[in-house]
């Protein structure tokens, strides 16, 4: 896998580092315009009843947003979609009986930061994609269902590291992508709850056979574990089709936590069982000086340790300006 990563937002050239030489890179950069210019060659434009129900997704993303960036990128995978299915093809004729194999779901990974906007663009993706005949099945997991019981991350000294890669049960992770991978009737997960901050017990989520799977969370792009002879073994991103990475500058992606948490508190905290409403029951300042707290000690440290790291594996990494606005596009051509 290439991993030399396009010019980042998140983490910027060392001083002094030489420049990255233009011919060596395998992605191709391209800026908000050329990207959306290529929405003239996407069949099915949006209809009026499709916007009236992406605009029912409750996100308050803007429609040009949707047709400049993301109907494009819709695009883009439907055309890997149909190449990947013709490769399987190629390898089932080379292998013959052997090879015989079902067709299996096309899998996407969205990796970013706590706050980037990873489930509102896997959210997009999903209505976007659903929309083609090839593949109206489409189904998104969020890695957080495999985030470890509240009460083993208590006795694991881990409450102050989660969505660090050694709070998820990753095997169990990289197992349940890799049976729906392998076309498996139905396929389990536990679910978690961001009212009760833990996993819910005795509840779990179900996939069955889907044309496409988007897996989406912090550390999906993360290498995988050398067992425990120290060989290499197979990660969740081995069992990607295809990739994205959604970048910004750590500063912004703060300030996008901050209005989450200050919009939370006027809705989802207010819910009795949930685990942040004594935030409702302070002035929105101190409520504030805590969610900016767990941003500096947690997701900010994660971000620049563990997830911005893996932005090289993506093969598209998109970056967003300050209004959520992608700015510019990296495309791995190689
Ligand atoms: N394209 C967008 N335009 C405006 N706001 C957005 C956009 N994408 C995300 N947001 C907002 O930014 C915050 C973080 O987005 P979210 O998808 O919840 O992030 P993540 O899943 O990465 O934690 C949310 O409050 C969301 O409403
Ligand atoms: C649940 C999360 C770890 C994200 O998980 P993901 O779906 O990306 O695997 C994150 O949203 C979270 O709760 N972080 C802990 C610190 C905080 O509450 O901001």
């Amino acid at each position: 896998m290439i991993t030399s990563p396009p010019p980042s937002s998140t983490a910027g050239r060392a001083a002094g580092s030489a420049p990255r030489r233009a011919e060596s890179t395998p992605y191709v950069d391209l800026t908000r315009e050329e990207w959306s210019a290529l929405r003239d060659k996407t069949p099915l434009p949006l209809t009026a009843e499709e916007v009236e129900r992406l605009r029912g997704l409750g996100d308050v993303i803007d429609l040009d947003e949707v047709r400049d960036i993301y109907l494009p990128l819709s695009r883009l995978l439907n055309l890997y979609v149909g190449a990947t299915a013709n490769l399987r093809g190629a390898l089932n004729t080379f292998l013959g009986e052997k090879g015989a194999q079902r067709g299996t779901p096309f899998v996407i990974g969205v990796a970013g930061s706590v706050a980037v906007g990873k489930s509102t663009v896997a959210r997009l993706l999903q209505a976007l994609l659903a929309r083609w005949p090839e593949h109206p099945r489409v189904e998104r997991v969020t890695t957080d269902g495999f985030l470890l019981p509240m009460k083993e991350l208590q006795a694991r000294g881990l409450m102050s590291r989660k969505g660090f890669p050694e709070s998820y049960d990753r095997r169990a992770l990289t197992r349940f992508v890799a049976d729906i991978k392998a076309g498996k009737e139905e396929v389990t997960a536990p679910v978690y709850s961001h009212l009760i901050y833990d996993i819910v017990p005795g509840q779990r989520l179900t996939v069955r056979r889907p044309d496409i799977l988007i897996v989406e969370g912090l550390n999906v792009l993360q290498p995988a574990l050398p067992g425990k002879d120290g060989r290499t073994r197979v990660g969740l991103a081995d069992y990607f089709d295809f990739s994205v990475y959604v970048d910004a500058r750590p500063e912004d992606i703060e300030r996008w936590y901050l209005n989450r948490f200050r919009k939370l508190r006027e809705t989802a905290f207010q819910d009795p069982s949930s685990y942040f409403r004594k935030y409702t029951q302070v002035s929105e300042e101190e409520a504030l000086d805590y969610a900016r707290t767990m941003w500096r000690t947690i997701n900010k440290v994660n971000l620049l340790e563990n997830v911005a790291p893996t932005r090289g594996r993506a093969h598209l990494v998109v970056r967003k300006g300050p209004d959520h606005k992608v700015q510019r596009l990296s495309l791995r051509k190689l």
